[in-house]
């Protein structure tokens, strides 16, 4: 298990926290995008933390659920679109959980159920959404900018032993990095920009590459 990743998502979780933590959260999402973790036992321990008791904590566990499913891609929506993690989540809501704790579980059921109407491999989503409306429980308003993300959901982090943009050589002095929005695999040079990606939920300035950079700046000014 990665201990890296715990230690993050404790620290994400955290219960004195009074907003998010977004550093540890992002730090959770990059260590199951570059590998550090597979999904599933990731997905076991953000579990736990949902389950947990004290609802801020269990909130803070929703957040990371949340950035998770918009950035770790398909390897990570194929562990949550399955009929045991969907019956777990519903039950939380069923069993009456806090209202902050429930309200957030209906707010991402409905959000996946959109944004994965077209997919029938995830269709587990949307009938769990349709059982929970017809126990008459109420959905919050769907943002439909919130839901669009997952349509083309972000990419898995590709892998090489060059950079992608200027094809130098990896090794001890010139270090593997990723870029948050395309995935690929650059130098410290190739992506020396940060920003924030709204479309995956990211509230926090990421490392980015040049080419992507300019599309979403140019997206930013239109
Ligand atoms: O520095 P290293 O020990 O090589 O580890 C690299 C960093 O964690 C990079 O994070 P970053 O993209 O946030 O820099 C990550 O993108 C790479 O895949 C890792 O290999
Ligand atoms: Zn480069
Ligand atoms: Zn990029």
């Amino acid at each position: 298990m990665s201990k890296r990743f715990e230690r993050a998502l404790e620290s994400a979780t955290d219960q004195t926290l009074v907003e998010p933590n977004w550093e540890a959260i992002l730090e959770c999402v990059d260590f199951i995008r570059g590998g550090d973790i597979p999904a599933k036992p990731a997905l076991a321990l953000i579990q736990k933390r949902y389950h947990n008791e004290n609802p801020h904590v269990a909130h803070h566990a929703l957040l990371v659920l949340e950035a998770c499913v918009k950035n770790c891609g398909k390897k990570f929506i194929d562990e949550i679109a399955t009929k045991e993690f969907m019956n777990d989540f519903k039950n939380v809501v069923i069993e009456g959980a806090p209202e902050k704790v429930s309200n957030k579980i209906l707010e991402l059921i409905q959000c996946w159920s959109f944004a994965f109407r077209e997919k029938p491999e995830y269709k587990i989503v949307g009938d769990t959404h349709s059982l929970l409306k017809m126990n008459g429980f109420d959905f919050p308003t769907l943002k439909e900018a919130d839901a669009m993300f997952l349509a083309d959901s972000a990419p898995e982090w590709a892998d090489g032993a060059n950079c992608f943009r200027c094809r130098v050589e990896f090794g001890l002095l010139t270090r593997k990095h990723h870029c948050r929005a395309c995935g690929q695999v650059f130098c410290d040079k190739c992506t020396n920009y940060q920003m924030l990606l709204p479309q995956f939920g990211i509230e926090k300035k990421v490392r980015v590459c040049g080419v992507c950079y300019e599309k979403q700046m140019k997206k930013q000014v239109l």
